[in-house]
């Protein structure tokens, strides 16, 4: 099939690189030139495991095109895939310019019969907002079909998710229009639900904000576990392996971030209150969150008494491994919370500075290892858990400082491993802390 994807975000080239990988002619339009042009040469624009690989493969076979140009990236196509930004607007809801114009911009080029998909997420109604939109836009007397086919991937993890996804749904409101995304979809052998174009844009949002609600929910057994001395990692496994609740997202830690779960909430939280359902479900979910996200300076504040002028060493900026996005990291809050009390913050993350520096600027100084982040430190924060966070030689790291303080927000150093400390403090979430004098008490 002639398949073109508009927009080159993470949802955007994953589609379009994977929908290439499985045979299919794929043109990516973005109208960020700066983007088209770093494509063309081979180069992709985010961190994303695998994906330049795929992309040079696909590019060099005749598979993949990248275009910032309507005109030629829509020619002759069978399907159009919308994979553009739906941001959080100031008031919470989804910013839905980018689509409302984007449809607009292709209308005109739009040919008879053309398939039109959304996997953006947007809000319930707006497959029929777009449609009204390209109908009042377009040249000729054309009809056009629409589908809702939401996007599941997660970063770090985008191309392994979009070619063995756990399922795809695609939302039509005729058979003819779903059978032609699912054949699109069919060498993936992935089991499809297929359903109408209202409960496939809600699925969406209510699997973002169930898993979000599930993050919320270990966090705060994991604050509960502290109080009464257990062990949230055993709780999660003793919950999780009862399969109808299951092991996946029961990760205690300082809270979720990232450019989807906080905005797809607050969204759904929106949609719920503008329809008369009061989802106060949803606002905990977020409310502890937010007081998630304090919790390693509160820790260090109670441990150290004031933090003005401790040097914190920042192991991680990015919202999660893998990925060097920086959209609501939880590091954020950390760093504006240290910097209120007068901390100095010296940050490492593998891949994420660059991005870190456009959003923190020089309110932190950044190094280029943990080693050289240590340095004189008074306490280290884990804030994302990075595998190099978790290895061996982090322990050995760790026990250059004089007396390492390390207040754990992920959970990733290995018990095993931390009882090469022979001096220090450990305080993880929802755990017993460790004081490593010669001899280790809890
Ligand atoms: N980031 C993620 O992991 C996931 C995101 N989603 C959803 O997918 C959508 C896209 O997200 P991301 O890929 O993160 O977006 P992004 O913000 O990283 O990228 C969006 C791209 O669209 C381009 N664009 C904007 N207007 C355009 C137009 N008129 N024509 C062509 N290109 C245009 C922008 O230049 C940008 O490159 C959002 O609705 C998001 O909620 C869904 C699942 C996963
Ligand atoms: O709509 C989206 O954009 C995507 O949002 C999430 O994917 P993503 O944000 O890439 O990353 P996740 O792995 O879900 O992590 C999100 C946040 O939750 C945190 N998290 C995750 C899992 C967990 O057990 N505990 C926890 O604190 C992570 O550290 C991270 O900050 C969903 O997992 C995807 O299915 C969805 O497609």
């Amino acid at each position: 099939m002639k398949i073109s994807v508009l927009g080159t975000g993470y949802v955007g080239l994953s589609t379009g690189v994977c929908l290439a990988e499985i045979g299919h002619f794929v043109t990516c339009i973005d109208i960020n030139q700066h983007k088209i042009g770093q494509l063309c040469q081979g180069k992709s624009p985010i961190y994303e495991p695998f994906l330049e690989n795929l992309l040079l493969k696909n590019a060099d076979e005749g598979r993949l095109k990248f275009t910032s140009s309507y005109l030629n990236g829509l020619e002759g196509t069978d399907i159009i895939i919308l994979a553009v930004g739906t941001p959080q607007s100031e008031d919470g809801s989804a910013d839905l310019s980018y689509i409302m114009k984007c449809a607009k911009d292709i209308a005109p080029h739009l040919t008879d019969g053309v398939t039109v998909v959304i996997k953006s997420t947007v809000p319930v109604g707006t497959n029929e907002l777009v449609e009204k939109i390209i109908m009042s836009h377009c040249n000729n007397d054309i009809t056009i079909n629409m589908a809702s086919n939401p996007e599941f991937l997660r970063q770090g993890s985008a191309i392994n998710d979009t070619l063995h996804p756990d399922r795809i749904i695609i939302g039509a409101n005729s058979k003819k229009v779903a059978d032609k995304i699912e054949e699109m979809y069919l060498p993936l052998k992935a089991p499809i639900i297929k359903t109408s174009i209202r409960s496939a844009e809600l699925i969406k949002y209510a699997s973002n904000a169930f898993l979000a609600t599930k993050i919320s929910y270990i966090n705060q057994i994991a604050n509960l576990c502290e109080m009464v001395g257990a062990d949230v990692n055993d709780i999660a496994l003793g919950m999780g392996t009862d399969k109808r609740i299951g092991l996946s997202f029961l990760q205690a830690g300082i809270g979720y971030g990232g450019s989807c779960f906080p905005k797809d909430v607050k969204a759904l939280h929106l949609t719920a209150e503008k329809h008369g359902i009061q989802f106060s479900l949803l606002k905990e979910t977020m409310r502890i969150n937010d007081e998630q996200q304090e919790l390693l300076v509160k820790k260090a504040k109670k441990r150290f008494g004031s933090l003005k002028s401790k040097k914190i060493a920042l192991f991680g900026l990015s919202f999660k491994p893998n990925t060097d996005d920086m959209r609501e990291a939880p590091s954020i809050k950390i760093v504006r919370l240290l910097s209120n009390e007068g901390a100095n913050v010296v940050a490492y993350d593998p891949v994420a500075t660059h991005n870190a520096r456009e959003v923190l600027g020089n309110m932190i100084s950044y190094a280029n290892s943990p080693e050289e982040a240590i340095l004189d430190a008074d306490a280290v924060f884990i804030v994302t858990d990075w595998d190099e966070f978790k290895h061996l030689n982090i322990t050995n790291i760790l026990k250059k400082m004089r007396c390492p303080i390390i207040f754990d927000g992920r959970n990733c150093l290995d018990e095993s491993m931390l009882h090469l400390l022979e001096i220090g403090e450990y305080y993880p979430v929802g755990r017993p802390s460790v004081i490593f004098s010669n001899q280790k008490s809890d």
